[in-house]
């Protein structure tokens, strides 16, 4: 069973992959939040630092595209197989109205035609192709034209997250419609959505019990430790773990201050880092509210100092 890291923009970028896999572990794949080619034909520099230098990039990283024309998923494919790596993951889930309305995301789903026809003619499987989706724009019945289309084109692997994309991330996953896919599909399928302890990851296994690839996201930046308590490997100490915590904000905090200019760039980074982080202390609204209100890095020092004095809460 692999475990990989859901991506998630602004929160999972190649800092956080950086440190969590140096401080914590336990993570077998991650993906990069979606790079995007750019009107002028460029791919900005942010999203370029998610892929390169691909020699300080995780070995078990696959790099994701938006992409909803030839154009963009040639240019990704030469792309990433030119910097080195061997798969590459097309995103057909997000579903945020900006990319769907063009046709990009979960956007492309209602539209199998053209998917096909991107992939008949500008995939040349020089890399591993997987997708990452969800089940329709709209309507949880769209991804039954869309996986035979992916199979006859030899894309590799299915992650789906089984919501529609006008849910956004609200009301509940659809286990049944994933049910009736994991039936035909079985293995085919990787399953994301909602895992956040291990009760959850149990629930998903005894459902579906050959899966072999579950994607976690939101669930893991509230607990860092939720890969060891899936695998069963044995937790740290509270105190190690606390210490792992540190080092690991001030390996997040380093990297950034190295190429961002100035403290408020740094500060933009660092707050939103907290809306997850803070969930391991205890009083983790109040720990958050200090940071958040912190107006500098020696007042924002202080909030860290005021985390860090808390207990941990899942000891
Ligand atoms: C803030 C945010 C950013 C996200 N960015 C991406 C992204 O760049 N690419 C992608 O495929 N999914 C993205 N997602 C979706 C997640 O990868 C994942 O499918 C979703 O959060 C469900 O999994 P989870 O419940 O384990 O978090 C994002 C989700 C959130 C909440």
């Amino acid at each position: 069973m692999k475990i990989s890291l859901a991506p998630l923009q602004g929160y999972t970028d190649w800092v956080f992959r950086q440190a969590y896999q140096k401080n914590i572990g336990g993570i077998d794949e991650f993906y990069t939040p979606f790079l995007v080619l750019q009107n002028d034909g460029i791919v900005k520099t942010a999203h370029k630092r998610e892929v390169e230098p691909f020699e300080a990039r995780c070995k078990d990283l696959i790099p994701q595209f938006l992409c909803g024309n030839s154009e963009e998923l040639s240019f990704f494919e030469t792309y990433f197989s030119e910097l080195g790596y061997s798969k590459m993951n097309w995103n057909m889930g997000c579903p945020y109205p900006m990319v769907t309305k063009k046709g990009k995301g979960s956007g492309l789903l209602p539209n199998p035609d053209k998917i096909e026809d991107i992939l008949k003619t500008a995939f040349h499987n020089k890399l591993d192709l997987s997708v990452k989706l969800r089940l329709g724009l709209v309507d949880d019945s769209e991804i039954d034209l869309i996986l035979p289309i992916l199979k006859d084109y030899n894309i590799s692997e299915v992650m789906l997250h089984p919501r529609v994309g006008k849910q956004l991330y609200k009301g509940k996953v659809n286990l049944n419609r994933f049910n009736d896919l994991y039936e035909k599909y079985e293995s085919y399928l990787g399953y994301n959505g909602d895992i956040c302890c291990k009760e959850d990851f149990d629930k998903i296994k005894g459902l579906f019990p050959t899966i072999q690839h579950v994607m976690i996201g939101r669930g893991l930046l509230k607990d860092y430790w939720l890969p060891h308590r899936i695998k069963g490997i044995s937790l740290p100490d509270s105190d190690e773990r606390r210490d792992q915590l540190k080092n690991m904000h001030n390996d997040i905090f380093k990297l950034y201050a190295s190429y961002l200019q100035g403290d408020s760039q740094i500060m933009q980074k660092m707050k939103p880092f907290w809306e997850y982080f803070s969930s391991h202390f205890d009083n983790d609204k109040k720990v958050f509210k200090a940071i958040k209100k912190s107006a500098g890095i020696k007042k924002y020092e202080q909030a860290v100092e005021f985390a860090f004095s808390q207990r941990l809460k899942l000891d």
